[in-house]
């Protein structure tokens, strides 16, 4: 890979002076050319700095690192999640009715048919009012747990509301108090139905949010049990908290947690937008699974992607991208990808357990426009870093009677991506400032302000509008982007190590906080802190 590397790095040397825009002038083709379409999803990634031979040294090096290779051992079910011994199927959640695929001498496809149509059976009876609270039928639903027992559920259901027609969904994450608190303080105990979602189900934030929610429920009805649910790989415990059997939903360790909204973790989106909307979510991300199986890795939309991202990352050194939904309802997108991303390829050692030679995979952040527009868009635009930027947008709202609200939201979002690219010169600004009737010391004053230096890449991922198939496809292609740069960089993207350690320092703090032990191998300003905590913030003596 060394040479594949330098020789990328030697082309980004010749072309570091050349402007985005003049990429358009010498290839009139280009904004067909570096668009890719798959699954209903347009991706143009032709405002970038990556041309032809750019993306011929970016091709090798996915080609170099495998990619293919490693694509079909992870839809095979091979343990590439070697840190952890384990396969890496949740793509197979997403087609439960395809030909058998044996793990560890199984066909997993029965148990995954076998579990959706039980998820499904049970949505049902929840939106039908056959499954009740005891107070009648359950108004709503709410999802403890944290992670990617959160962010994909929340999001998604965040995102389909114009789809719900079953009962409102909340979610619970945070082990502040406060959290649990506002969402149970204005619903029903007797019309809900907690639905507890842990793979492991020891995670200390949704075991302390679910006992607490059992002890509400447990003060309303006499049978608290009855309408809870757990969504986990580990029934036992599950069981031992009083969820019975029938109402565990499990997965097996082949399911990363960041990639289960596709199986028993997106009960919630299934309980409000209905089970056949829920297959719809999941055709989306099978045909986004089909196209990245079968293109080239020169038409592939997800390696495209992946490309552009390295390119921009470790290639030009930009340390974040910004994600940007120009569609309101994708507003959890960012906190979604910011774990899907950066957990999956935040790793500063590879595979074969060496330092990694350059950047890890960048920090990923944003917000729906156009509100980003009267916030940080500043930055992008005149800041000295630079921000790839990605836009998300529909071509159309489901609001049909204010497609105005949608005309301008569109205008804007490619404005913004346009105004990255084009900039404004010092000519264009002394110009406007003249037109203005500014002229001498004061117009060269104020020019220079207004100066847009231009040359800033972003891309654009277009649909049609936000259904549950194209909520799935984008997601599957986010999923495979980051894939293909794990493989690039030679890191292992489904383990997560990185979490523990702070974990394990909590869990010896507790008693510190309870008064229940002393001192203990922290550092001073720990115990300081501790201290001041437990002085209710006044310093100690
Ligand atoms: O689903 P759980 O087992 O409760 O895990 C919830 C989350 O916590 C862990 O710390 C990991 O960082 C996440 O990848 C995981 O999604």
């Amino acid at each position: 890979m060394a040479p594949l590397w330098r020789a990328l790095e030697q082309y980004r040397d010749r072309v570091a002076a050349r402007p985005i825009a003049a990429l358009f002038d010498a290839d009139p083709a280009r904004a067909e050319a570096f668009s890719v379409s798959a699954a209903g999803l347009m991706l143009d990634y032709s405002k970038t700095g990556v041309c032809a031979q750019g993306m011929a040294h970016l091709l090798a090096l996915a080609d170099g690192a495998g990619v293919e290779a490693r694509r079909d051992a992870m839809f095979r079910g091979a343990a590439i999640n070697e840190t952890e011994g384990r396969a890496v199927l949740h793509t197979a959640l997403r087609d439960p009715d395809g030909p058998p695929l044996v793990v560890d001498g199984v066909d997993v496809r029965p148990g995954i048919a076998g579990t959706l149509a039980r998820m499904e059976a049970m949505a049902a009876d929840v939106r039908a009012g056959r499954v009740r609270g005891a107070g009648g039928a359950i108004t709503d639903v709410v999802n403890i747990g944290i992670g990617g027992s959160d962010l994909g559920p929340a999001m998604a259901v965040q995102a389909l509301a114009p789809y719900h027609d079953g009962p409102r969904c909340h979610f619970v994450s945070n082990v502040d108090g406060a959290h649990v608190h506002d969402v149970l303080a204005g619903l029903d105990p007797a019309r809900t139905l907690v639905i507890v979602a842990s793979k492991t189900f020891t995670t200390l934030e949704t075991m302390t949010n679910a006992a607490t929610a059992r002890d509400w429920m447990a003060r309303a009805v006499a049978d608290p049990g009855a309408q809870f649910v757990a969504l986990s790989s580990a029934g036992d415990r599950a069981a031992a908290f009083g969820i019975p059997p029938d109402r565990v939903f499990g997965f097996e360790d082949w399911v990363g947690g960041r990639y289960s909204v596709w199986g028993p973790i997106g009960l919630s989106l299934m309980l409000a937008i209905g089970p056949e909307r829920f297959r719809d979510f999941l055709a989306g991300a099978a045909a986004m699974d089909a196209h990245f199986r079968s293109a080239p890795l020169a038409s592939s939309m997800p390696v495209l992607l992946a490309l552009v991202g390295v390119w921009h990352a470790q290639v030009c050194g930009h340390a974040t991208r910004a994600v940007i939904p120009y569609d309101q309802r994708l507003a959890r997108l960012p906190a979604y990808l910011q774990q899907l991303e950066m957990e999956s390829n935040g790793k500063r050692v590879g595979m074969d357990g060496r330092d990694l030679d350059r950047p890890s995979g960048p920090i990923v952040w944003g917000e729906p426009g156009t509100n980003g527009q009267h916030a940080f868009m500043q930055l992008i635009h005149q800041g000295t870093r630079v921000v790839p930027v990605e836009f998300l947008l529909a071509a159309r709202g489901h609001e049909a009677d204010l497609a105005h609200h949608h005309r301008l939201l569109v205008a804007n979002c490619l404005a913004q991506a346009e105004a990255l690219m084009r900039g404004r010169t010092l000519e264009a600004a002394r110009a406007g400032l003249s037109a203005a009737a500014l002229g001498g010391a004061e117009l060269e004053r104020q020019a220079r302000h207004r100066v847009f230096p231009g040359n800033r890449p972003s891309t654009v991922l277009l649909y049609s509008r936000l259904t549950p198939r194209m909520l799935g496809a984008v997601l599957a292609l986010y999923e495979h982007r980051v894939f293909v740069e794990g493989v690039i960089l030679g890191i292992n993207p489904f383990d997560q190590w990185g979490v523990e350690l702070g974990k394990e320092l909590a869990v010896s703090l507790t008693p510190l906080l309870e008064g229940t032990a002393e001192g203990g191998a922290h550092d001073a300003s720990t115990l300081r802190l501790v201290a001041m905590v437990r002085a209710d913030g006044v310093a100690p003596g």
